[in-house]
């Protein structure tokens, strides 16, 4: 697949370099350094407990961490926490660079929610079309300067017709919504991919397509689904209703 540089208009994709669009996402470093370091994460609630505490994990190149744990236990937050869009009580993320190890305020936060992006289960209430949401995206500095994967290739050999981007998002079901949002985070070629229930919308084939583009990635990512963690799953983050958490294996 092609590198395309600001230009995501590409809706008249070449499709014999479609069909090998998500087999060349991941990047090419292989390396045994952590990618992500999180170090004592430490969020409180409104009443001022603990919703997690002391949170550390490590994530090495092409990992996926799923994020489990019962209703309300804070895994979207924190994934939040971590995108440094909810702030928290202690704690610190790292990411690797070039440069060596980088904090969120070395980077600065725009860089940081670019190379660690958060996704969300569904995308926000948007106005106008996908491709409208590709020129918003396109348009925000950090990405200006940065080279783009084709996001309507990538959602093509996820079952996602080109015309869908023309369509009004509310015109699309809940599963073309998840598949092109995903698309498009991916297009950013982010280093880490914080993921939010990614396939929750999705029939079980659209899953499994999903899946397989996904875990060449280094993830973070957030299932209810136990088979969907048996199949993806590098270690497991399991966060406690009493604010404590596991790590496995
Ligand atoms: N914007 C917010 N302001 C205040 N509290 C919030 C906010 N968002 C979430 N919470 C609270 O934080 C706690 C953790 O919520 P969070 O969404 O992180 O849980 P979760 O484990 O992802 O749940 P689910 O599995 O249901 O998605 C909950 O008690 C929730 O009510």
């Amino acid at each position: 697949m092609s590198l395309i540089s600001n230009n995501y208009g590409a809706l008249s994709g070449n499709p014999a370099a479609s069909s090998a669009a998500t087999d060349t996402l991941q990047s090419d470093s292989t390396v045994d350094e952590p990618v992500l370091w999180v170090k004592e994460l430490t969020k409180r609630k409104d009443d001022d407990t603990h919703l997690f505490y002391d949170v550390s994990f490590s994530l090495r190149q092409g990992q996926v961490l799923v994020v489990r744990g019962p209703s309300g236990v804070g895994k979207t937050t924190i994934l939040r926490c971590i995108a440094q869009l909810t702030t928290f009580e202690a704690g610190t993320c790292t990411l690797s660079s070039a440069q060596g190890p980088r904090t969120p305020a070395q980077l600065g936060i725009p860089t940081w929610r670019a190379d660690v992006m958060y996704v969300p289960q569904r995308p926000a209430q948007l106005a106008g079309t996908p491709l409208d949401f590709i020129d918003m995206v396109n348009s925000f500095g950090v990405q200006a300067q940065r080279e783009h994967y084709d996001p309507v290739e990538i959602a093509e050999d996820w079952g996602i017709a080109p015309e869908l981007w023309e369509k009004k998002w509310p015109e699309l079901s809940g599963g073309e919504q998840q598949r092109i949002a995903l698309a498009v985070a991916l297009s950013c070629d982010p280093k880490v991919l914080l993921l939010d229930e990614p396939t929750s919308a999705l029939d079980p084939q659209s899953t499994l397509m999903v899946e397989d583009t996904l875990t060449q990635r280094t993830c973070v990512w957030i299932t209810h689904d136990d088979a969907q963690a048996k199949r993806i799953a590098s270690t497991t983050l399991t966060l406690n209703s009493d604010a404590s958490y596991d790590l496995s294996p």
